[in-house]
């Protein structure tokens, strides 16, 4: 079925409530920041299926074993999770919610440990890049990327060993019952991680104000110039432009791009077609309700 297709087809059922009980997938185990974002997003009511990468919550989706999957896609202070990116246009699901997490990263170690014993910090990259400044002080730690920062804490209390240490949630440390050696080592104290709620399905819940999408354009002056102008011919607030390679053709880009405004069925089913005639490739990834704090529109 076609991108537009598809979206009138959700629109004959908007706006969608969340089955009871949902089945989510989060990348990571408990004290995770995606368990976290999980939690937030479906306020507790639902069952949480653990993995171990992004794209294992990807082939879950696919197998039909799960109704949605809690990714992290961008870090407000150390920018996009690429791999996410990539991901979404490999896997052609759709965006169908977002959430946003503090992430008050600790240093945590098992019981007793002193800084000065620590030889090997385990988190994943974006615990280490996030807590860049603080990491700065121990140039003799040898930092090891883990997959996600609740199972390099996991990791951490299983060895037992006052050389390692895990950056991770201070719930992490408690779940594990590591000893928080220092708090709140991420650089920026306003660091907050988006994360979408991906489905294998368009799903339009109430006041969906946000959409996403992805295009590859031709390689010809003006091409990205022309896309931009019928944004500002829509009234629409562009919020987020990102490219990714594209892995067929090198110095090729995929750009993704999230607007927000007055969007309506109509302005969708007349803007996506002016869209499609000027790319050579378009990808629809989602009408959404932004986030915001007191956000309760799935429920
Ligand atoms: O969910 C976690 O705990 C992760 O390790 C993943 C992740 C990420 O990839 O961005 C999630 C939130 C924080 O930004 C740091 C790490």
């Amino acid at each position: 079925m076609n991108t537009l297709d598809a979206l009138n087809q959700a629109f004959l059922v908007y706006p969608q409530t969340l089955k009871q009980k949902p089945r989510v997938a989060y990348a990571g185990t408990r004290g995770s920041y995606g368990e976290e974002a999980s939690l937030s997003y479906f306020k507790k009511d639902c069952q949480l299926f653990p993995f171990k990468t992004f794209e294992d919550v990807f082939i879950a989706l696919n197998k039909g074993n799960i109704d949605y999957g809690v990714l992290p896609i961008e870090n407000s202070s150390t920018g996009s999770i690429a791999a996410v990116y990539d991901l979404l246009s490999q896997y052609q699901y759709f965006i169908v919610g977002e959430q946003e997490i503090h992430a008050r990263h600790c240093l945590l170690a098992p019981q007793g440990t002193s800084l000065a014993s620590i030889e090997e910090v385990y988190s994943h990259p974006q615990g280490f890049s996030q807590s860049e400044e603080f990491l700065r002080d121990y140039p003799q730690w040898k930092c090891i990327p883990y997959y996600n920062t609740a199972i390099a804490a996991a990791y951490v209390a299983e060895q037992n060993n006052p050389k390692m240490a895990a950056i991770a949630s201070k719930q992490a440390g408690e779940i594990y019952n590591l000893e928080i050696l220092a708090e709140n080592i991420n650089f920026s104290q306003t660091n907050v991680t988006r994360f979408v709620i991906i489905s294998r399905n368009i799903e339009l819940f109430q006041d969906p104000g946000q959409v996403s999408i992805a295009f590859h354009l031709p390689h010809r002056p003006g091409a990205l110039y022309e896309i931009i102008g019928i944004f500002s011919v829509f009234s629409l607030n562009l919020c987020k432009i990102e490219s990714r390679p594209l892995l067929k053709e090198n110095w090729e880009y995929l750009f993704f791009i999230d607007f927000t405004g007055n969007i309506s069925q109509n302005t969708l089913t007349n803007l996506i077609p002016i869209i499609q005639e000027k790319v050579e490739y378009f990808q629809f990834l989602g009408y959404y309700p932004p986030y915001s704090e007191n956000n309760d529109t799935a429920l």
